[in-house]
């Protein structure tokens, strides 16, 4: 199983609008056991600019489950078994903020969680873990990832925090203007848990959230439409390719593990004791906390 040490493969989870990456030699669409369940498709393998990639398109192909019926934990277990040492996620999300126009991408550093429906933890009585969230993203990936966005031409806010609503309806304009006072940046509907679990499984998480629309709590933005927003989407799912393509052969010269912790995550994190481990809790969780459970 990967784990940080390992060469580094790069997961890239496609949010609205990408369901495919192109240029990638090799490439080979592949299902992904997992002990939590189905993932959300099967994953494209292949090599981008020499570098290990392995692509899920986080709504399936088609974009068939919403944001609440996502299986998070399968997708980033899978991943994991499927070597994945970094994970770039990229996103379509709402502006809540003027300076940060449809089109913007934003690398996210901080999360607001709303989302209230959702299986959020690999960690479950019979192994208890907690993991600090301070830092959700990794910022050696970050780096890479806006000097990736420079050189491809792309311009990249570094910095910004994600509001992630359960869905799968818009906000009411009180919420979006609730969040706007709370100094959020974008918001979406899919990041968290997936920050989370990454964080549990020791692998490095980055996040680019392409803005689609303003919400609705702009004065020229009354409703936000699936309509609206795709037009946007697809020219912003062709920038995100050319992002991707300049990231793969940055991550291919990082030295391991990462220096931020995400690849030791767990070091310090798992309470229960020895004797009352739950022996099922600990063979499903093989992949994501193995390193530390040998
Ligand atoms: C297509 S608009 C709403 C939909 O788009 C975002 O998904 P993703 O983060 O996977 O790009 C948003 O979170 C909603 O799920
Ligand atoms: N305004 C918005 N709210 C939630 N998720 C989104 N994804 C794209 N635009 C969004």
């Amino acid at each position: 199983m990967a784990d940080g040490h390992s060469t580094p493969v790069l997961g890239i989870i496609g949010g609205s609008g990408v369901y495919d990456i192109d240029g990638l030699t090799n490439k080979e669409w592949r299902r992904v056991d997992s002990p939590f369940g189905p993932t959300s498709d099967e994953f494209l393998f292949g090599e981008l600019n020499g570098q290990k990639l392995v692509f899920l398109p986080r709504h399936g192909r088609g974009h068939r489950i919403p944001p609440s019926e996502l299986n998070f934990r399968a997708n980033i277990d899978a991943m994991k078994r499927a070597g994945v040492t970094e994970i770039l996620s990229v996103s379509a999300v709402g502006s809540l903020k003027e300076e940060l126009p449809p089109g913007t991408f934003v690398i996210v550093d901080q999360f607001i969680d709303r989302t209230f429906a959702r299986t959020k933890s690999f960690f479950e009585t019979g192994l208890v873990a907690h993991v600090s969230m301070a830092h959700p993203v990794c910022g050696r990936l970050g780096d890479l990832v806006e000097a990736a966005a420079r050189e491809a031409g792309i311009i990249a806010v570094r910095g910004g925090t994600y509001l992630v609503m359960e869905g799968p309806q818009f906000s009411t304009q009180a919420e979006s203007n609730l969040y706007r006072q709370w100094g959020c940046d974008v918001i979406g509907m899919t990041n968290m848990p997936e920050a989370k679990l990454a964080r549990e499984a020791e692998m490095c998480y980055a996040s680019v959230a392409m803005v689609t629309d303003y919400d609705c709590w702009h004065p020229d933005h009354d409703a936000v439409t699936v309509d609206a927003i795709v037009k946007v989407l697809l020219a912003n799912a062709d920038r995100a390719r050319s992002l991707v393509k300049a990231v793969a052969p940055k991550v291919t010269g990082r030295s391991a593990p990462c220096a931020k912790g995400c690849h030791t995550a767990l070091d310090n994190a798992i309470i229960t004791h020895g004797e009352v481990r739950d022996p099922a809790v600990v063979g499903r969780l093989d992949a994501v906390a193995g390193r530390v459970l040998k």
